[in-house]
């Protein structure tokens, strides 16, 4: 469960990006947050991501409260939250596999353990055929797909999502929103910025729109 309440974020220069938040995210959820650009999406994402701190409130992801995390403990957080981001991240020297069992490598996963769950989750992507191949050889859906494989294979509770189809094409679009909605169903909670009022339509999920910093609107899903 993911609790804000009471948040705000001014950055130093007296920008105030999120004001007085107060949100409740139930455990496998599926929640779009849309709203015009600087509407302070992405300042939200970061705090969850304790990227960020509040300048007020308190935030508590899965009983942690993140105001209070010792710093040592951040990496180890992060960690637990799968993060996809617009510009992938990949690393374009390493095959399609390696990109995906990096992150199991940082963990220190053994590698008779990555040998069956990278193939595992590739196959969930549907990236089984292209595993060796690089990066830059394949298309910005698959990209994305690797991306998704690579936040999704230590096996997070959440999953956070920032435009994550911002560059693809509609089909492509449908293809990742279809496999977030996968992920989704197999228990994850699923956060999703975006911008694309297409996307947000056919889901029919809960919508959280905000506008210049505060939740406008709260609707749909299943609460
Ligand atoms: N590092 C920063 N320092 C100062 N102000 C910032 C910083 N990052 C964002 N802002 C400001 O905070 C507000 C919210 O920005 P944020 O990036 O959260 O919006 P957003 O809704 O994600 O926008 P977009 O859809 O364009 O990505 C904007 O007014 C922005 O200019």
């Amino acid at each position: 469960m993911i609790e804000l309440s009471h948040v705000s974020k001014t950055y130093s220069e007296g920008n105030r990006a999120v004001k007085d938040v107060s949100l409740t995210i139930g455990d496998g959820e599926f929640v779009f947050i849309v709203g015009r650009s600087g509407s302070g999406k992405s300042t939200l994402l970061k705090l969850l991501l304790k990227e960020l701190e509040p300048t007020k409130g308190q935030i508590i992801v899965n009983d942690m409260d993140l105001g209070k995390m010792p710093r040592r403990y951040v990496p180890k957080y992060r960690r637990k939250l799968g993060v996809v981001f617009q510009d992938f991240w990949l690393l374009k020297d390493l095959t399609v596999f390696e990109n995906v069992a990096f992150a199991q490598r940082v963990i220190g996963v053994p590698n008779r353990v990555i040998k069956e769950s990278v193939p595992e989750m590739l196959r969930m992507v549907g990236l089984s055929a292209k595993y060796k191949t690089r990066p830059d050889k394949l298309s910005g859906g698959e990209q994305q797909r690797v991306a998704i494989a690579r936040a999704l294979i230590n096996r997070p509770e959440v999953l956070l999502a920032d435009e994550p189809t911002g560059n693809l094409d509609s089909f492509n679009t449908h293809e990742i929103m279809g496999l977030l909605e996968e992920i989704n169903e197999r228990g994850t909670t699923v956060i999703v910025v975006t911008h694309s009022h297409e996307m947000v339509q056919q889901m029919k999920k809960r919508v959280i729109t905000m506008d210049r910093g505060v939740v406008v609107k709260d609707e749909g899903g299943s609460r």
